[in-house]
């Protein structure tokens, strides 16, 4: 769930691609990056940090053009190196470079394809530049000097044939335009908008429409599953679908965590659904315990407050803002390694004890899943003085890995999977422990938008929508990136490969 951005403006886009890239911070915090466009030449900046410490004045003056791409990134291939850092840049042909949200379930095969068969080397273990190499090659293989829309779209309908997975992607073609697609099932979100300006129309692809308002432009919609978008550095719009069977499935994890809450994604409002969210929680809990002693409800900070909010309405009691987060602490799932993640809950969060005193308190998450959270911040209502800690996750138990763009690898890391709500309310230590129904969670979000019928629900159910994930494929994600070898490699390669793709 990395984010990603491209603007084709009437003038300079740095400041505009800076300014989108940190209402997407939330969704990548290990590294940042931009690529523009000015005269045919690129001008890249990009490293591992946050946007406001990746990009000084320094590097924004070096920025130049009209037209760019940005991404922050969080990993869910290959290593947290600033070598892996995106938008990555292949120069044939044309000169392209790409930002990737996603991530590829056939990255191997692609990449001995693309050795043996398309004579390109790949240089990291990031399937981002596995992505970018096969749409180079779907370019290359036109064999033409001069390319247009028709040609861009029959390279991204190549692409859909070759990759599987989740992926929504901007890319930039040097000299013609900016290129956007998304996969066939529409696992990740992807959006444009365009802005009237007295020299013309400027148009902005985002991961999320938040983007897209703060920076002024108007939404336009969703690029729909298997659709691409061309514009040309001119200013013209070109969307074409390019997959043969697309399905609507967009991540439901997407509506639990990872979008601002601000945000539309096809068409449904992030807001409203974790409204609904609480109310059916709150519903189940009455149907559970008609006779609850539940004195307060307090979320935990950030992203369960919406649903916290309207759980409280439900259930009639006091919704209190228990826990103050300090806001230059990031998000704490997001981080690389179980060490940090676990550090930063404490960093993050502190208790005010008078709303716990004497009192039986409802902790509400959006979701548990390694359970680094909720188990500190049971503790941390139990020393505050709380009589009775009762917890509630506004998501479904997450039993099985990601393997379309969020880093959840292996099920060993996964507090439920294998276990019953019994079992985990005891692990974590509370009196006792509510969880969402998936029908209730995909009830609240098609509520926004009844034409999408299917979700990819995989962290769930186990059942992935792209149909080629094996207990292969799941046992080599684990033993890749589980959090040992994570550790491990990070000592071992971080910065060995130093070839920063440096354009
Ligand atoms: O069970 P865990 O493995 O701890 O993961 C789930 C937790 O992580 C998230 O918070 P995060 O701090 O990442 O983001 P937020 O501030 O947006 O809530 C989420 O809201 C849960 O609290
Ligand atoms: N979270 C993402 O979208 C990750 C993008 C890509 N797979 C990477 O690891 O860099
Ligand atoms: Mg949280």
């Amino acid at each position: 769930m990395c984010g990603i951005i491209g603007i084709v403006g009437k003038s300079s886009v740095n400041q505009a691609l800076y300014d989108g890239l940190t209402m997407l911070q939330h969704r990548g915090q290990d590294a940042a990056g931009i690529v523009t466009c000015d005269n045919n030449r690129l001008y890249l900046r990009k490293n591992n940090g946050l946007v406001r410490d990746v990009f000084h004045t320094r590097h924004m003056l070096n920025l130049r053009g009209n037209m760019g791409i940005g991404h922050v990134r969080y990993p869910t291939a290959g290593c947290e190196s600033g070598a892996e850092a995106q938008p990555f840049y292949v120069n044939s042909p044309y000169g392209i470079s790409l930002a990737h949200n996603g991530n590829l379930t056939n990255a191997d095969a692609l990449k001995n394809d693309l050795f043996r068969e398309d004579l390109r080397h790949i240089n990291t273990d990031s399937d981002s530049e596995i992505l970018l190499n096969v749409l180079a090659h779907e370019l290359h293989k036109l064999n033409k000097l001069k390319i247009n829309h028709e040609d861009i779209f029959t390279a991204v309908r190549g692409v859909h044939q070759r990759c599987r997975g989740g992926y929504a992607a901007v890319t930039m073609i040097t000299g013609y335009g900016l290129v956007a697609f998304r996969d066939p099932y529409g696992i990740r979100p992807i959006v444009f908008g365009k802005r009237e300006t007295a020299t013309g129309t400027e148009y902005m692809v985002a991961s999320e429409s938040v983007a897209i308002n703060v920076l002024g432009f108007e939404l336009v919609r969703d690029l729909v599953p298997g659709e691409a978008l061309f514009i040309t550095a001119e200013g013209q719009l070109y969307t074409q679908q390019c997959a043969e069977n697309p399905v609507y499935s967009p991540c439901i994890f997407e509506i639990v965590y990872m979008a601002r809450p601000d945000s539309i994604i096809d068409g449904i409002s992030v807001y409203k659904a974790r409204l609904r969210m609480g109310k059916f929680l709150a519903k189940k809990i009455l149907r559970l315990y008609p006779k609850h002693d539940i004195d307060v409800v307090i979320p935990i900070p950030d992203t369960s407050r919406t649903a916290a909010v309207q759980l409280a309405h439900v259930l009639n009691r006091k919704y209190r803002e228990g826990f103050v987060k300090n806001r230059y602490i990031p998000r704490t799932f997001i981080m690389p390694g179980q060490s940090m993640r676990k550090k930063s809950v404490r960093q993050k969060l502190n208790a005010i004890n008078l709303e716990f005193q004497h009192k039986n308190v409802l902790l509400v998450d959006d979701s548990i899943v390694r359970g680094t959270t909720c188990k500190q911040i049971i503790q941390m209502a139990r020393d505050a003085g709380a009589k009775k800690v009762y917890f509630a996750s506004a998501a479904p138990p997450v039993r099985y890995p990601n393997v379309y763009g969020i880093d959840m690898p292996s099920v060993e890391e996964l507090l439920a999977h294998n276990r019953t709500t019994e079992e985990i309310a005891d692990i974590i230590g509370a009196d006792w422990l509510v969880y969402q129904d998936l029908e209730d969670l995909l009830a609240g979000a098609r509520k926004g938008n009844k034409n999408i019928k299917h979700f990819d629900t995989s962290c769930f159910t186990g059942h992935y929508v792209t149909g080629d994930v094996d207990q292969s494929y799941l046992e080599q994600l684990a033993f890749r990136r589980n959090d040992t070898a994570k550790m491990e490699r990070q000592f071992e390669t971080t910065e060995v490969i130093e070839l920063y793709n440096v354009i």
